[in-house]
């Protein structure tokens, strides 16, 4: 054998003895990929054929190209193989998941589901009512889209509160983004921006920080004392200027005038557009997002024009406390710059519809009323205004707040969340995608833990010694990482008006000519807030 044909065989047996041992290897990996071997760590790269740096010669070489080779090969075999695995085990899951039943619910019809089952008026009755059928967690469909109605605090803190990753997205409604409502906050989906936006809020809103408003807050009121002493009549425009005046002067730094102010007008139209925006079936766009690419002209596309004309209020509304800073610009007050934060829904129309709900039940419960007026009597005492410092020695009317938010909530079917991924719940199974709806009406007119759930009963929430008991959760605050920002500044704004207008004001039905009582149905204005 000549000196070339020696290194060619030299070098073929060097490659067999690679192949042979990579094959080996390989095999190896293969057993442990599927299992035989212990670890990545402890069987895999022991099984690969030593190689030392004192090794020499061909062989040497090759096994040296053939580790790092092999190692190389071998970590990609197992990240790609793991990816494999892990998409595998989801696909498998999902599967496995979606094979489960969605939750109990009214039978869906072929295509439309239960879109002819869901009222669009009162529905949080609807709803309570397939709660008490179909049990706390009712599933329904529209056009194939998932809703989940959660009818128990139960199920809420188990969903919205235990598995809030999962529960903190809002759905998506291209009616939002249409007429520019996308702005709010409340309605953002959860990503970098909604954080961000929240964390602002949230340093600005957060207990401590919240307590700073008070002296704006006790302003305020004594401003609406005087507007009710001077034209009681019109109490409904006194608390509205009040609430608006209160958010105005907390975020914007703006101090409101008169009630014809256009911001006031402004929120307040826009405000009344979004039950035909976001309530569930409102919209034929909500339900079929392609419509929107449609002109306005074609069959069914005239929510082009609604769009249009809201878009511009709401531009407008976002904008005049904007000019309004520019020309009255408090520098230094250390208040968030208007870029920074947006006035929501959730700051105006909630605390005055809130109250509202408190004058309606005040007028129809004269007897309530003299139990807060003579605790205030007893703790502050005739001819002061109670302040905060009076709050923990008036159990009674800490009841009344109480019992305004269970009787009354106004937002009854809170403010829908999202599942951001699948899930299973009980065995059922929860599309990644559904609108999960908070029945807060059912949660506080559930008949086991509130009797006579319709009547108005501060004493509900009192001992037998007439301090208060522990159910100190106001769930007309929504859930999670949803809750509401602001709950801190409207908890002191309500409670404060609640006794600042008891201590100074009777509230009782109105007189006909003849003197006689004038009787009152309460009725509630259906929409987003009622
Ligand atoms: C009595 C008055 C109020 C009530 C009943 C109320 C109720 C609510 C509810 C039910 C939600 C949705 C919670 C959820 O998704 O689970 C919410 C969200 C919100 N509220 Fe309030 N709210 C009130 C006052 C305020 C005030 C005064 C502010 C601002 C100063 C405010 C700011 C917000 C914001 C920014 C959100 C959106 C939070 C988010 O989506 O991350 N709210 N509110």
């Amino acid at each position: 054998m000549n000196t070339r044909a020696r290194r060619d065989y030299q070098s073929r047996t060097d490659h067999r003895v690679t192949f042979r041992e990579a094959r080996e290897a390989k095999k190896l990996l293969l057993l442990f990929l599927i299992g035989s071997t212990p670890s990545l760590g402890g069987g895999g790269p022991d099984v690969i054929p030593e190689c030392t740096n004192d090794e020499t010669g061909p062989m040497g070489a090759l096994l040296r190209a053939y580790y790092s080779m092999a190692s190389a090969e071998y970590l990609l075999a197992v990240t790609v193989f793991s990816i494999f695995l892990v998409l595998v085990g989801f696909l498998e899951r999902r599967k496995a998941a979606s094979r489960l039943p969605l939750p109990p619910g009214p039978k869906p019809r072929f295509l439309v589901g239960n879109s002819f089952d869901i009222p669009t008026a009162s529905a949080w009755i609807t709803y309570t009512e397939w709660g008490i059928q179909y049990g706390d967690v009712v599933h329904a469909q529209m056009f194939g889209k998932h809703i989940l109605i959660l009818n128990s605090v139960k199920v809420a803190t188990e969903l919205l509160e235990k598995r809030a990753p999962l529960y903190s997205d809002r759905p998506i409604l291209p009616m939002l983004t249409l007429t520019a409502w996308d702005f709010n906050l409340a309605f953002m989906p959860r990503g970098n921006k909604w954080r961000e936006r929240r964390r602002l809020f949230q340093q600005r809103f957060r207990r401590d920080a919240a307590a700073a408003y008070r002296p704006v807050q006790l302003r305020k009121i004594q401003d609406l004392l005087r507007g009710l002493l001077s034209t009681p009549e019109d109490f409904a425009v006194h608390i509205k200027k009040m609430t608006a005046a209160i958010i105005l002067d907390t975020i914007y730094g703006y101090d409101i005038k008169n009630m014809d102010d256009r911001f006031v007008y402004l929120t307040e139209e826009a405000v009344e557009r979004l039950s035909d925006i976001v309530l569930p079936g409102a919209s034929i766009v909500n339900t079929f997002p392609f419509l929107r690419y449609l002109p306005s002209w074609f069959p069914g596309c005239s929510f082009h024009k609604f769009a249009r004309d809201t878009s511009e209020l709401v531009h407008e509304m976002k904008n005049a406390p904007l000019e309004f800073v520019k020309q009255n610009m408090r520098n230094g007050s250390g208040k968030p710059s208007v870029s920074e934060c947006s006035l929501d829904i959730a700051g105006v129309d909630t605390t005055t519809a809130t109250l509202m709900v408190f004058w309606v039940a005040m007028t129809l419960n004269p007897e309530v009323v003299k139990k807060a007026q003579n605790e205030l009597d007893a703790v502050v005492g005739p001819g002061s205004l109670p302040g905060f410092e009076h709050r923990s020695a008036l159990p009674y009317c800490e009841a009344v707040f109480r019992e305004v938010f269970r009787w009354g909530p106004i937002l009854p079917l809170g403010i829908p969340h999202a599942a951001s991924e699948d899930d299973i719940y009980e065995g059922y199974f929860i599309p990644k995608g559904t609108t999960v709806i908070p029945n807060v009406w059912a949660m506080g007119h559930d008949k086991s833990k509130y009797p006579n759930p319709d009547e108005f009963n501060p004493e509900r929430f009192l001992n037998a010694d007439g301090q208060l008991n522990t159910d100190d959760h106001i769930l007309a605050f929504g859930f999670g990482r949803r809750i509401c920002v602001g709950r801190y500044a409207a908890d002191a704004t309500v409670w404060a008006t609640i006794v600042s207008v008891l201590s100074t004001f009777d509230i009782a039905k109105p007189k006909d000519a003849t003197g006689k009582e004038i009787k009152i149905e309460p009725a509630y204005i259906d929409g987003v807030l009622r």
